[in-house]
């Protein structure tokens, strides 16, 4: 029996079909927008475990396709938990620290107050309500800021602006943990591992890279990492104006994921060094 995971094409996805034992499926095989296939499928499988890896992510845009994303991250995942639930088998549900209002300067706790600013927020906040609502054995791994070699995310926004132009403004009051792919897709695994043999470590925790900085840190390490000349100048949020608000304050208390699971918080120094790598990118 494997861990079956649903989604192929994503960052976090690709990362989980490279470990051991998993099975990952496409939209061709389970469309998040009709939930059901997606029940029919994990009930087709037979997996030791389950890990949601697919979301509805553009963050923009979600703001004019609330519907969608709510379909995509919110009915999907509750149908895969309850089909997990009646089967017996642990589910992995990967959320986000948008579910929070980015208030204050304290890292956010996973039994904090939640406030999503926006409907990609929202959307994944009422997906973790429906999977705890299923009832059965699970993790809500809230994570931020997430970046791979594949897909689209900051790194690869960086490099592409950063050899094109000499100087970039970049927002400094948004603060979070940016987080490898890799690094997720090990701590799904583990976590997957592990509920399977200890269902009472089911809950809500949180997993982001060390140290916390602002996108325009995350950006000078880049250019720094990549030998790139390309200056940035911090900038607030207010101005670089989006249709969908961004939590100023991202920092997450990590420290129930070490706890419970034994999985610390990567030095994402490091992750982003073997993305370079991976991309052809490093000085
Ligand atoms: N990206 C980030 O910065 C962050 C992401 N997260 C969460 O982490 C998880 C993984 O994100 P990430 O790997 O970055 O995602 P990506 O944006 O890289 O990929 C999204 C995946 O979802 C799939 N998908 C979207 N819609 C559907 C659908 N209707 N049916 C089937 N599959 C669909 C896509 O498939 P296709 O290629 O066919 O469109 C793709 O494989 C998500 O839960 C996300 O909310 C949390 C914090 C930060
Ligand atoms: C390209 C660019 C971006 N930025 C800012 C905008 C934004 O605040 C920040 C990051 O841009 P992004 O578009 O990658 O941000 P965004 O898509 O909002 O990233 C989020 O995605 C979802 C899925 C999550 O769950 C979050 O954890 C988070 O990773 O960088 C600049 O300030 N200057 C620039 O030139
Ligand atoms: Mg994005």
């Amino acid at each position: 029996m494997s861990i079956l995971v649903i989604g192929k094409t994503g960052q976090v996805a690709q990362e989980l079909a490279k470990l051991p034992d998993t099975v990952c499926i496409s939209r061709d095989e389970a469309d998040l927008t009709v939930p059901e296939q997606c029940s029919s499928a994990i009930h087709a499988h037979v997996p030791r475990a389950v890990i949601n890896a697919a979301a509805y992510t553009a963050v923009d845009k979600a703001e004019q396709e609330e519907a969608l994303a709510t379909l995509i991250n919110a009915d999907a995942p509750g149908v895969m938990a309850r089909a997990c639930a009646s089967l017996n088998i642990p589910f992995v549900q990967i959320s986000t620290d948008y579910v929070f209002s980015g208030g204050g300067t304290a890292p956010w706790r996973p039994d904090d107050p939640t406030g999503p600013l926006g409907a990609y927020g929202r959307s994944k906040l009422a997906g973790e309500q429906k999977v705890r609502a299923a009832g059965g054995v699970h993790a809500i791994l809230r994570t931020s800021w997430v970046v791979s070699a594949h897909g689209n995310n900051f790194v690869k926004t960086m490099l592409r602006l950063g050899a094109e132009r000499d100087a970039l403004n970049i927002v400094s009051d948004q603060i979070g943990g940016p987080t490898a792919a890799r690094d997720i897709a090990t701590a799904c695994h583990l976590m997957a591992e592990q509920l399977a043999v200890s269902p009472e470590k089911t809950g809500t925790y949180h997993f982001s890279g060390a140290p916390d900085c602002s996108w325009a840190d995350f950006a000078r390490v880049i250019f720094d990492q990549a030998n790139l000349a390309c200056n940035v100048t911090d900038i607030p949020s207010s101005a670089y104006p989006t249709p969908a608000a961004r939590p100023l304050n991202s920092r997450m208390d990590c420290s129930a994921t070490d706890s419970t699971f034994g999985i610390k918080r990567p030095d994402w120094r490091n992750s982003l060094t073997e993305i370079l790598t991976d991309l052809g990118a490093l000085s």
